[in-house]
């Protein structure tokens, strides 16, 4: 359990994220971003590692794959909105994406 985002933390850790390819979802307090990669092995190899931080974090994304797209969707399910865990766990995401 964690706190929605504060005004200041939206600033310092959601600004970066919406400048690098995540984007508010209409409707929603959450993130959205769509990572292609070359193949179905990358996909799905991005996907495992992510569920490996996801568990150790018990913060989990909604996500879905189409062969070699990657939709994933962060918010807090237990404060109905963006928590510290969803900008932690999108970081990770985009390192993770990255190499
Ligand atoms: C009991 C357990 O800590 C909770 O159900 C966790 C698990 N993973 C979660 N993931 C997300 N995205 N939001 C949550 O509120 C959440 N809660």
């Amino acid at each position: 359990m964690s706190e929605k985002l504060s005004d200041t933390a939206r600033k310092t850790t959601l600004e970066p994220l919406l400048e690098n390819g995540w984007a508010m979802v209409e409707g929603r307090d959450a993130i959205h971003k769509t990572y292609e990669f070359e193949n179905f092995v990358e996909a799905f190899g991005f996907m495992t590692r992510c569920a490996i931080w996801a568990e150790k974090w018990d913060h989990h994304p909604e996500w879905s794959n189409v062969y070699k797209t990657v939709e994933v969707t962060l918010t807090s399910h237990d404060v109905d909105g963006l928590s510290s865990r969803d900008t932690k766990l999108a970081r990770k995401m985009d390192k993770l994406a990255d190499g």
